[in-house]
């Protein structure tokens, strides 16, 4: 790239650097963004279809989960990057919905394209998209239906929606039902949800029907000392972050020994304080230890004359939901160790799960952490049911947060597709155009489903419209029957908090990928990251055309 002074060319940019500009620019973008949502259209819905995904090592995962494709796919293109941001947003956000997020963001940009080649100007179509999606969210408060935060019957469905098509479906019921007493277990006094408190652990071998809830942990390890017992009845449990082991000296001493007699004292002094801290927990009360830190071979064997079941090194993250589970609290200290800050649990036992010893702590009263286990034939389908119970756990949580849901297949979509060609109509100018595309890039949704479902789209989206237009809002495509139905009576809802995060961040994607007029990439970079490109206003990039990307699963 050079630019021209008296005849004399001046370098800008190092050798093998290189730039589009323009048109150019813009359609290299679009396509490789329209690329990733191609990538992951044919998995919407309860029909979609499973990638096989293969890294370069070997390792397989199946899924139907958009988020999960996008990670695994080595994705180099700068806007389509962007792309798979969206995703990742859209999953930090909501759990759910990522696949619909990405297709909409794609469809707008495919508008996008029709508009540019009518010389709409890219600066009219941003400022149209933002406007659309600005009136889409508060079109969706008012398609929006309230719900109880205590309503299990809805919140069953929500997590069935959120698990159909992700290969749940023989024991949909039985997972519904385990996913919604974990969550109004776990949801705090102010309602809020936190769904690191439902801990997923997955085993293979069994049946899916074989999953289970621990009204309290599952901790991934085994007693200290073969001597404790395995089994303890009404436990009080001391959780610890503490090592039990002596003490060594803070500072670098050496202490010489000259004698054996001196040595046996040494050795003496160190049993007697071990014996000391054992004492002392035995004194509080505690019959379950749970230790972050170390327990030392003496400390073992005096813990297990004690009979007190002993675990070590848990994890910190585990540490703390066994204090919410069992109410106990974390003690940093061995001095500090009381009586009332002892955690409780009807029974703290080891057990055999899939040929792995685990510690159960369970029948705790009122447990604000719990467990899930789930089982499967073979890993890949444990796998895939770990993330459609991860994705339906999150859902859950977020109704019971916002008390806010929409009617799925579809419905919202045509809903605000057809109130937005109405609002379009009150602005003038060429505006209106970006908001009518915007309208019918909505309708991606429920034509995607009747495709994905091997219906006709066109006679589908005709029937969709035309109950909308009846007032009929809640009416979605029932993709097995193949007809407009009402999902709401039909038990089919999402939370609202699904789509306004889907549009928001879709037509923030598209409006960036719009902004941009001129790629320059340097010779070596691999292009800037997402972030670096939304800090630089949205240029920069690297030369790489879509086709290079693994676009055509
Ligand atoms: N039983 C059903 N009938 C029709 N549509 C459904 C049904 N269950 C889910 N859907 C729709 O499928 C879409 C979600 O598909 P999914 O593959 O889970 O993608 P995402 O990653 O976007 O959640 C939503 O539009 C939802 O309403
Ligand atoms: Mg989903």
């Amino acid at each position: 790239m050079s630019a021209q002074l008296g005849g004399q060319p001046i370098l800008i940019l190092k050798e093998g650097g290189s730039r589009t500009r323009g048109r150019d620019a813009q359609s290299m973008n679009i396509a490789a963004a329209k690329a990733v949502a191609g990538a992951v259209r044919t998995t919407l819905g309860p029909k979609g279809m499973d990638k096989m995904l293969v890294d370069t090592i070997g390792d397989v995962v199946i899924t139907n989960d958009g988020v999960t494709i996008l990670k695994e796919m080595d994705i180099e293109h700068p806007a389509a990057k962007m792309m798979v941001e969206v995703a990742k947003t859209q999953d930090d956000e909501v759990g759910d919905g990522t696949t619909t997020a990405v297709v909409i963001a794609g469809e707008l940009l495919k508008k996008s394209e029709e508009l540019l080649e009518q010389d709409v100007h890219p600066t009219v179509i941003t400022l149209g998209y933002r406007q659309a999606a600005e009136k889409a969210q508060e079109l969706l408060q008012t398609i929006a239906v309230d719900v109880k935060a205590k309503d299990k019957e809805i919140l069953a469905k929500i997590a069935g929606t959120a698990m159909t098509g992700k290969n749940a479906e023989a024991s949909k019921e039985k997972l519904c039902d385990l996913i919604v007493r974990a969550i109004t277990l776990v949801a705090d006094a102010d309602g809020t949800v936190d769904t690191e408190n439902v801990k997923v652990e997955k085993r293979v071998g069994g049946a899916i029907e074989d999953s289970e809830i621990v009204e309290g942990m599952i901790i991934d390890k085994e007693r200290v000392h073969p001597g404790m017992p395995k089994t303890v009845k009404n436990a009080k449990i001391l959780l610890l972050n503490a090592a039990v082991e002596y003490k060594k000296t803070e500072v670098d001493a050496e202490i010489s020994i000259t004698s054996p007699d001196q040595l046996q004292l040494f050795l003496d002094e160190e049993e007697r304080m071990i014996k000391g801290i054992v004492e002392k927990i035995k004194a509080s009360g505690a019959n379950v230890l749970f230790c972050q830190k170390g327990i030392d071979d003496i400390a073992q064997h005096y813990l297990s004359k004690a009979g007190i079941l002993a675990v070590r090194r848990v994890k910190k993250s585990d540490m703390e939901k066994l204090a919410r589970a069992t109410g106990g609290a974390l003690i940093s200290s061995i001095d500090a160790i009381s009586a009332d800050e002892l955690g409780v649990a009807g029974l703290v036992e080891e057990r055999k799960v899939g040929g792995e010893e685990m510690i159960f702590v369970e029948k705790c009263k009122n447990p604000k952490a719990v467990s899930i286990i789930i089982k499967g034939g073979t890993e890949h389908v444990v796998d895939e049911l770990g993330r459609a119970l991860e994705d339906a756990l999150r859902v859950v949580g977020v109704v019971v947060e916002d008390k806010k849901i929409v009617a799925g297949g579809g419905a919202p979509e045509v809903e605000l597709s057809l109130r937005l060609r109405e609002y379009a109509a009150t602005q003038g100018g060429r505006i209106q155009l970006a908001i009518e595309a915007f309208a019918s890039a909505l309708e991606v949704i429920p034509r995607t489903l009747a495709e994905n479902a091997g219906l006709d789209p066109i006679d589908k989206l005709v029937e969709l419209r035309a109950a909308h237009e009846k007032g009929k809002k809640t009416f979605g495509l029932d993709v097995f029957e193949g007809k407009p139905v009402d999902m709401l009576a039909a038990g089919v809802v999402e939370p609202l908090r699904v789509k306004t995060q889907a549009i928001a961040s879709a037509a923030e994607a598209a409006v960036m990928i719009l902004r941009i007029d001129d790629v320059i990439a340097s010779a070596k970079s691999a292009g800037p990251s997402p972030e670096e490109m939304a800090a630089m206003g949205g240029a920069g990039g690297m030369g790489g055309m879509p086709g290079g990307m693994p676009g055509m699963m």
